[in-house]
């Protein structure tokens, strides 16, 4: 199918709103005569020409102009979709852009589905399924970090590499193919060694370094969950409210005030976090507060980061150093002596003797937060790819990646163990039409829907 096969559509491209400028979207063969039947050009042009931006007006039905707009036609293939496509930017009045819009399907376009212009793009063979998914990562991106991962998408460098394993695959089937026509001419020890060698180095690495990079760089999309917590009173709920620059969490000296789970989302050096304050833990008859408690506990268990808060002003009870002691060695625990504008009671002191590391803040005054922010990132970067601009697959990438790894592996033992080449063939084919899959060359059409009703009209 050839882009001359599709109708023409058109959307609203800005978000909805007033606003400065509003762009009204047209693409597909029409794009032209459809839009010029509302426009008039104030130097008369009726015909316009490619690439080149026209000032006029766009006029209802009789010739009563709406707006003035700029009018921007590109003809196709040299275009965002690979067709004509026609933007109209008038003013951003919600009002205005709507009856544009019905103007242009009364002329002949068609609503867009959402997605529908980079699904074109896609289709018309300018971009690949990989990029086009990263177009609308780029769109959902909340922090800069998980705009670089797909700013690198949509540049195309996972398909190359992803078409580069293919290639490797190809060749190795070639291979494969060529012993099982002439079984004869070949040393079939020697060929399946240098095959061996081509799958167990080069292939399937690199298939584990994208189900890695997916793996590391997995937090970023969803935020890095930090919990704090500690014994009641040492200042959680302030810290949380520090942190988010709101007044979240209600702050008392009562000890046992945060009953239930408090979340916020806040950035730190283009890195989402999801803070959440819990119920000071400590040994309670009373109901409520013990829910809370497990709650508590239950959120440590699956939270990436923990910020253990105690009250410097006093001592540590030696139940709180123990569950201290506990965190530490057992997870990513960031130990934080609270209270520092007080004068010190045993706190520090003790987790000294201890040789447990922490920091002295205080919420209330704002000292050695910039430590705190600082530790925090240190902590999850540590975790991280060095490289910032490594390949990430997304989630319906890497589980095709994870499945071709273990054809890839299959193949590998296949010929361990002296498997007929017919039966490695079939793996590594296998494993060839999944990069396929990724780069969007062989999709079922219900997963392209799918994918493509994730973005918004108009993109
Ligand atoms: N007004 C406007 N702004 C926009 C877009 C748009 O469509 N319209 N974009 C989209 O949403 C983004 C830009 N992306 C684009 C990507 C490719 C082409 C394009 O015409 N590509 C052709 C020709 C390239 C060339 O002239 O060399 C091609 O790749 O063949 C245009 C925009 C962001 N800003
Ligand atoms: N002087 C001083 N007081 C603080 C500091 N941080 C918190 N506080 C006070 O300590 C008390 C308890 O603070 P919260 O933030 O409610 O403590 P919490 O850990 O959330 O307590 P629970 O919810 O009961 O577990 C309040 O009176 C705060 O104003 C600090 O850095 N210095
Ligand atoms: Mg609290």
């Amino acid at each position: 199918m050839s882009y001359l096969d599709f109708d023409t559509i058109a959307a609203i491209a800005t978000p909805v709103g007033r606003g400065g400028i509003g762009i009204i979207r047209v693409s597909g063969q029409q794009a032209v005569s459809i839009a010029m039947t509302f426009f008039r050009s104030a130097s008369g042009v009726t015909r316009p020409k490619s690439h080149r931006v026209y000032y006029g007006t766009f006029e209802d039905g009789k010739g009563v102009p709406l707006d003035e707009v700029i009018l921007f036609y590109m003809k196709g293939p040299k275009s965002y979709t690979a067709e004509d496509c026609v933007e109209i930017q008038s003013h951003a009045s919600p009002v205005v852009m709507r009856q544009i819009l019905d103007l242009l399907i009364e002329a002949g376009a068609r609503l867009a589905e959402p997605g529908e212009f980079t699904k074109r793009a896609y289709l018309n063979g300018r971009i690949n399924l990989s990029q086009a998914e990263a177009v609308i990562d780029l769109i959902n991106a909340r922090t800069t970090t998980s705009h670089e991962m797909a700013i690198s998408m949509v540049k195309g460098e996972l398909g190359e590499t992803i078409a580069g394993l293919r290639e490797s695959l190809k060749q190795i089937t070639v291979t494969l193919e060529a012993i099982l026509d002439f079984p004869d001419d070949v040393d079939e020890e020697i060929q399946a060694e240098t095959i061996r060698g081509q799958l167990a180095a080069t292939v399937a690495p690199s298939l584990v370094a994208l189900i890695e990079n997916f793996d590391q760089s997995d937090i970023f999309r969803h935020g890095i969950r930090v919990v704090i917590a500690g014994p009641p009173n040492s200042g959680k709920s302030s810290l949380l409210n520090r942190l988010s620059g709101q007044d979240r969490a209600i702050v008392t000296n009562v000890p046992g005030t945060t009953r239930d789970l408090i979340d916020e989302f806040i950035h730190i050096d283009g890195i989402a976090f999801q803070v959440t304050d819990t119920a000071g833990i400590r040994t309670t008859d009373d109901p409520v507060e013990k829910i809370g408690i497990e709650r508590t506990l239950s959120r440590i268990e699956a939270s990436d980061l923990v910020l253990y808060l105690v009250d410097g002003s006093h001592d540590v009870e030696g139940e709180v150093l123990s569950q201290i002691r506990d965190y530490v060695g057992s997870r990513q625990c960031l130990v934080l002596v609270n209270k520092a504008d007080l004068s010190p009671g045993g706190a520090a002191d003790a987790l000294k003797t201890e040789g447990i590391e922490h920091l002295v803040v205080s919420v209330k005054t704002g000292e050695g937060m910039d430590a705190v922010k600082e530790a925090v990132v240190a902590r999850i970067l540590a975790r991280l790819p060095e490289d910032r601009s490594a390949l990430v697959p997304n989630r319906r990438q890497v589980a095709l990646v994870r499945k071709a790894l273990n054809n890839v592996e299959n193949a590998v033992e296949g010929i361990d163990s002296h498997l007929s080449f017919d039966a490695i063939s079939i793996d590594i084919r296998s494993a060839m039409d999944l990069m396929g899959e990724i780069l969007g060359e062989e999709v079922p059409v219900d997963i392209l829907d799918e994918i493509f009703s994730n973005f918004c009209i108009g993109k």
